[in-house]
């Protein structure tokens, strides 16, 4: 009987393969980071040859740290950063352009073309999103319409579209499987997540044809088996969801109210609305959560797209901290009595605001400001954003909203900022003890569907909290710094 389920967690800045065992502790982790690509103002591309090698690595890194071999895996899970976009030939299996990554602005021509067709809520009524270059749909049609040859290709048949999981099954099946799951077609801007099937109206708006679509299913389901060259046997594929319903799924909020935010590149909050899809009037997206069995559960979504890239800017562009952890250090020892405030719209603003074009801005230098000050004012940047978007689904959701914050992803390890976090919010900020919480939720999806994890309510009780973050801070201490952030965005946004 085999042990163990593998995840990959193929994330935007490094892919990861993470081994778990019956009792959800990870054993074994596998790693690696690989090139961002830059190439024009506002434009962010990955090599999906460099998706595919680091997964295909990690995945053997991992087996080889656990001291196990692939028959000792009862079942692969996968989950990937969303939305990003990879257009490849059937034949052979390449892709004609690099990957389009979420953050990627060049389509904003693009949506404010459509939005001036007056056609936003016909997205939006269908998709539950809005018309924002950070969906897949335009970032198709730039391809299409940009890779000379690409559009007469896709009406003969000849390509094939896949968001990243869908690109990693192809190619870990071989080329025998085109499919992706629920989650991750409900961010592709041509999915109905009512009617549950890819939109023939908003693919003609677009211009996509259907042939080049992959088959959608549920985040459970079974979507082939790897290649047996690749590892040495075949393994099933029985878990697939874009990394932050996998996160969500991870930390076990399946009751409608209960809500995660994760901090990685970006910061994505969702909040399970149950078998209703809600829709906002902050600007929140309507998304699907997870679907078993053929049936979805909805979530609020609330995206920020700088929370770690602040970070790493910090340590890759200014180079005033030598790793990551350092930003905790320095934000510590800060001036108090500065209030210097970074709006970091390197790539616009998402939730509420949706600039496509707004650009970062820094607010109250003065000569006394440093590398300190400047770490600070980006960890806060991240708490105040998880208010704004916090603020929009209170308005948003009629239910009983829980009141503790769940928490993940990789700047979670930084302590001052979940004080600050909760310091922010008001409201108890929970740290789990299984950190890897996006991993497990792929895992737990490919577990569940082989039988090798428990039903979802048994899952649940296994959740623990490693530390709970507590405010501190009196309200009108909070208030007061949140009107400076107000203020400060309202001066960054292209509209002010
Ligand atoms: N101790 C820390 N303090 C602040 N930020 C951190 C810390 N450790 C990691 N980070 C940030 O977390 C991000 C990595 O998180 P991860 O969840 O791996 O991201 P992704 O899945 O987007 O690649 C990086 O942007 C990094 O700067
Ligand atoms: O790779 P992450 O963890 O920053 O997640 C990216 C999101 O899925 C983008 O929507």
């Amino acid at each position: 009987m085999s042990r163990y389920i593998l995840a990959f967690d193929q994330g935007t800045t490094s892919s990861r393969a993470i081994i778990f065992d019956k009792d959800y502790m990870s054993v074994a982790i596998g790693q690696q980071e690989f090139t961002q690509h830059y190439p024009n103002s506002g434009w962010v591309e990955h090599d999906p040859e460099d998706i595919w090698r680091t997964t295909i690595e990690t995945g053997k890194q991992a087996l080889e740290n656990a001291r196990i071999d692939i028959n000792d895996i009862a079942a692969i899970g996968i989950t990937n950063q969303r939305e990003t976009t990879v257009i490849w030939n059937r034949k052979t299996g390449k892709p004609i352009y690099n990957a389009i990554v979420w953050q990627d602005r060049r389509t904003a021509e693009i949506c404010n073309e459509l939005k001036q067709r007056g056609l936003e809520e016909t997205f939006s009524k269908k998709t539950g999103l809005l018309l924002d270059p950070y969906f897949s749909g335009t970032k198709i049609a730039w391809i299409l319409d940009n890779v000379p040859g690409a559009r007469n290709q896709a009406e003969n048949g000849e390509l094939a579209f896949g968001t990243i999981d869908c690109f990693l099954l192809w190619r870990l099946t071989g080329g025998k499987i085109h499919a992706t799951d629920a989650t991750n077609a409900s961010r592709t801007l041509i999915y109905d997540i009512h009617a549950g099937g890819w939109s023939d109206e908003l693919m003609d708006i677009l211009r996509i044809p259907k042939s080049m679509l992959p088959d959608v299913k549920d985040s459970a389901g079974n979507f082939g088996t790897t290649d047996p060259d690749l590892f040495g046997a075949p393994v099933q594929i029985t878990g697939v969801a874009g990394d932050q319903q996998s996160a969500t799924i991870g930390q076990a909020c399946f009751n409608p109210g209960m809500m995660k935010s994760t901090y990685g590149t970006g910061c994505f909050a969702l909040l399970n609305t149950g078998d209703t899809p809600v829709k906002s009037k902050h600007k929140l997206l309507t998304t699907i959560a997870y679907q078993l069995d053929g049936k979805p559960t909805y979530a609020l979504e609330g995206s920020i797209f700088v929370a770690g890239a602040a970070v790493q800017w910090l340590r890759d562009g200014l180079k005033i901290i030598g790793h990551a952890g350092q930003s905790g250090e320095f934000a510590e020892d800060a001036d108090p009595n500065q209030s210097v405030i970074l709006v970091p719209a390197f790539v616009g603003l998402g939730v509420p605001h949706w600039d496509a074009e707004c650009r970062g801005a820094i607010f109250g230098l003065t000569r006394a400001t440093g590398p300190r000050e400047l770490a600070k004012a980006a960890l806060e940047s991240v708490c105040y954003q998880t208010r704004d978007l916090l603020n929009a689904m209170h308005a948003d959701y009629s239910g009983n909203l829980d009141t503790v914050l769940r928490v993940d992803g990789g700047m979670v390890a930084s302590n001052w900022t979940m004080q600050r976090l909760a310091d922010m919010l008001g409201a108890p900020v929970d740290r789990p003890v299984s950190t890897e919480t996006t991993a497990l939720g792929a895992a737990y999806l490919a577990g569940l569907k082989i039988g090798f994890y428990p039903d979802l309510e048994t899952f649940s009780q296994a959740w623990k909290c490693e530390k709970q973050f507590t405010p501190a801070w009196s309200d009108d201490q909070r208030e007061a710094a949140y009107a400076r952030w107000q203020d400060a965005v309202r001066r960054t946004l292209t509209n002010y």
